[in-house]
């Protein structure tokens, strides 16, 4: 590598660095920062491959940690210059009790910010996520927004309500003064939904498809469009909105971002078979014996099955009314806020990200081929 190790001076944090978004961040800023000293990745569970990043020039420190324990969360930011807060509990299957989702999400979101204003770390990017704007209870579309569109964004689900409320609070800690005198700078980066390699739901739709002889049953109908957003694109916002904050403070500071890229746009299913098309799925026009009222239905009583079967066992299907709700209702954004702002051009072609997670897909254990 050309750069010396004289350039190499900062300290990262990411935490959650183990999920699905966080391994591409670590990945992505051990392959693109070249300022990078060391890499601090906090989360619950620590994954094994990091093991393998520890022989390269930057200084990778697994810190296995709690983001609702302010006293690791501290720990673990202190010396860091920049923080990139991506863990969270991603919930909206009913696994989760609200108070557990709360407090990983919105206190663990708070102790990342006092541990940064009592350390004297100056910069935080907070992955958030589209759903603090919507889809809203009411079902309204979001066509093809910006980050200033007019959306009446009013939610009941635990999950996005957990991500809008720590949302607010890492935008309102922009500005605040930290441990020796400086001004905290902070943003918001908002995905739609995220796919690529890695994906869970992709893998849980991919063995459905095989336990289902080869098929998938359409539900939504073509014409909802749903955001997505390629996972490599998105580590690569991280990754520029953390190296852009200090020489742009004044116009990022306090600013959120919507996460896009060149992935067409389609209905939920529509676009998972972009991928699981080619490992040998099919998606069957079923909507003539599966009507809308039906599914609502199914979503109801699955709810319910939760509700009942909660002492006994944890019963969380895919399909439930909130979910029905947010894959049956349009939302998707376009923009270029975040190329003004910073720089930003997607990474990965819409042809990179396909050809990636199609791979990602066809070596998947258990796969068709
Ligand atoms: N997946 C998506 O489509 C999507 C879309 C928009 C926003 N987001 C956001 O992106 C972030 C990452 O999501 P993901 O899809 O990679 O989820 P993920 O579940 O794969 O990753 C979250 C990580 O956070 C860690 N974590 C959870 N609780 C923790 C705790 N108490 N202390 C420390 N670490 C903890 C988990 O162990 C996990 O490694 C989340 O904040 C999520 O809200 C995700
Ligand atoms: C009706 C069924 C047949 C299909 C069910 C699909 C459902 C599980 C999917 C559809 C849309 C998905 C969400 C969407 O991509 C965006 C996000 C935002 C992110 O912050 C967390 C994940 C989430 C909520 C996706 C979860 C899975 C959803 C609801």
């Amino acid at each position: 590598m050309a750069e010396s190790t004289e350039a190499r001076k900062l300290v990262y944090l990411v935490t959650g660095g183990c999920g699905f978004l966080g391994e591409h961040v670590v990945r992505m800023l051990l392959q693109r920062e070249p300022r990078l000293l060391e890499l601090r990745v906090f989360d619950l569970h620590l994954g094994p491959w990091l093991e393998e990043l520890k022989t390269g020039p930057v200084q990778v420190t697994a810190i296995q940690g709690d983001v609702t324990q302010a006293h690791e969360v501290t720990a673990a930011v202190a010396g860091a210059h920049v923080v990139i807060h991506t863990a969270g509990l991603v919930d909206v299957f009913g696994r989760a009790s609200p108070e557990t989702i709360y407090e990983v999400n919105v206190q663990g979101t708070k102790n990342v910010i006092e541990a940064c204003v009592q350390t004297g770390t100056r910069f935080l990017v907070y992955t958030s996520s589209m759903e603090v704007v919507g889809p809203n209870i009411k079902g309204h579309p979001f066509y093809r927004g910006n980050e200033d569109t007019p959306y009446e964004a009013v939610h009941s689900h635990p999950y996005p309500c957990s991500k809008a409320q720590a949302e607010r609070l890492v935008l309102e800690a922009n500005g605040r003064e930290v441990h020796g005198g400086l001004p905290l700078v902070t943003c918001a980066l908002r995905p739609t939904g995220i796919y690529g390699e890695g994906h869970q739901i992709m893998r849980d739709f991919y063995h459905q498809g095989l336990r289902l002889g080869g098929r998938l049953f359409r539900a939504i109908p073509a014409s909802v469009e749903h955001g997505r957003v390629y996972v490599g694109n998105v580590a690569w916002m991280h990754v520029l909105v953390a190296r852009e904050l200090e020489q742009r403070a004044a116009l990022m500071g306090g600013q959120v971002y919507f996460c896009y890229d060149e992935s067409p746009y389609k209905s939920y299913e529509d676009f998972n078979m972009e991928f699981l098309g080619p490992c040998g799925l099919r998606l069957v026009e079923s909507r003539l014996l599966v009507p809308y009222w039906l599914l609502v239905l199914l979503a109801a009583l699955n709810a319910l099955l939760q509700w009942l079967l909660r002492p006994l066992f944890l019963y969380a299907p895919l399909l439930n009314p909130y979910t029905l709700a947010v894959a049956n209702t349009t939302f998707t954004v376009s923009t270029d806020k975040a190329q003004r702002h910073f720089g930003y051009v997607p990474l990965f072609s819409w042809e990179d990200s396909r050809t990636r997670t199609i791979h990602w897909v066809q070596t998947m254990e258990g796969s068709a081929r």
